[in-house]
């Protein structure tokens, strides 16, 4: 998805924002901060589609979008059960499988005062559960969440970056804003500030971030902390048994799998002074990385290095460009023009009325 030149003003008042440009790929969990009236909302409405950019373009929005506002006034009567129920019918599922997600959810989310309150009892974190339960309720393209932390307890704010992780997983975008750093840094792969209409990228998110990298079409999905391992075969010349390295539980990619497939060129095939062995490259998750190894040695191969890259999101096949196991399962740069991004399901762009 691609925020073009987007600029906003409502009527003839200030420039809200300028300019923004912002490509969010599958996968991807970008945090926008900025204080109070910078435009965060703004900003997310157009993401979504609710409000019309008075300049520029959005592209490839998904067709499925998850969107969490800032406030969810709940007037009605209506049982949290029967409005998600409801809700669930909107976006397609039947009637049982409306309600079997929305208990799924309002259980994880554990909802204070039950599935049988009227909306217009709750409080307003209980209300905020409901609304993240909506967003929910069929597996979002792009999740959009306005200071979703806000009014949760401590045990939702646990679930919540659970659903969140869960969601760019299975190959969502996810987009969230707050006022505070620590809340983006721990759950976002990558950052936005807005300050005088301008969004600007982030330096380097914390503990919970991407360290730069997606792996489309990864065997595994979801957040890893991950280990890159070099390793040489077992003699120079010949094309090197190996291991299945993608079939090897936890390994994210192996750009030259499968027996007889001897890496020529592409990143796995760097040769090192004065030995011309072929080289894998081997992406994994740290807590496999052991087993890899062993699994290589055992094989013939030997170790050149073994490196630590930090946080990495996997995401699956469908979600890739082409990366996946079949024909090598690469690890792309999460750079805007990455490879995962023309994943991106395509979408019309028809804008919505303000509101
Ligand atoms: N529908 C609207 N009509 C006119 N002005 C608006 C409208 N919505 C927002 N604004 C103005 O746009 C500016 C940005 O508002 P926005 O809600 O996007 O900021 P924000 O960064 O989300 O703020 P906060 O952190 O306080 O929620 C504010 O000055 C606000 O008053």
């Amino acid at each position: 998805m691609h925020c073009e030149a987007v600029g906003k003003r409502y009527g003839a008042g200030r420039w809200i924002l300028r300019d923004v440009d912002l490509r969010i790929a599958p996968g991807e969990v970008l945090a926008v901060t900025g204080g109070n009236g910078s435009g965060k909302s703004t900003l997310l409405r157009i993401l979504v589609g609710l409000s019309r950019p008075s300049t520029g373009r959005v592209t490839g929005r998904p067709r499925e979008i998850g969107y969490v506002p800032d406030r969810f006034t709940a007037h009605d009567r209506l049982t949290a059960a029967s409005y998600l129920a409801h809700m669930g019918r909107i976006r397609g599922l039947s009637t049982a499988a409306a309600r079997d997600r929305a208990d799924l959810l309002i259980d994880r989310l554990a909802l204070v005062g039950g599935r049988e309150a009227p909306l217009r009892t709750l409080s307003k974190g209980n209300a905020q559960k409901v609304a993240l339960a909506q967003a929910l309720l069929v597996p979002p393209g792009l999740l959009v969440l306005d200071e979703p932390w806000s009014g949760l307890d401590a045990s939702a704010h646990g679930v919540l970056g659970e659903l969140i992780d869960e969601v760019a997983g299975e190959g969502g975008a996810v987009v969230f804003t707050d006022h505070r750093e620590a809340i983006a840094a721990a759950h976002a792969t990558g950052g936005y500030a807005i300050a005088e209409g301008r969004l600007t990228r982030r330096g380097g998110p914390g503990p919970g971030a991407v360290a730069g990298v997606v792996v489309a079409g990864a065997a595994v999905v979801g957040a890893h902390e991950a280990v890159e391992l070099v390793l040489a075969a077992p003699e120079a010349g010949a094309a090197p048994a190996g291991p299945a390295w993608t079939a090897l539980p936890g390994v994210l990619s192996a750009p030259h799998d499968g027996p007889g497939s001897a890496p020529h060129d592409g990143p796995g095939s760097a040769p090192y002074a004065g030995d011309d062995r072929e080289v894998q490259v081997v992406l994994a998750d740290r807590r496999h990385s052991d087993a890899v190894l062993l699994a290589a040695l055992q094989h013939g191969w030997s170790v050149r290095s073994v490196r630590s890259v930090g946080a990495v999101r996997s995401v699956p096949p469908a979600h890739g460009a082409g990366g996946g196991p079949a024909d090598g399962g690469a690890a792309h740069p999460r750079h805007p023009d990455g490879p995962a991004l023309a994943a991106a399901r395509p979408t019309s762009d028809a804008g919505r009325a303000d509101r």
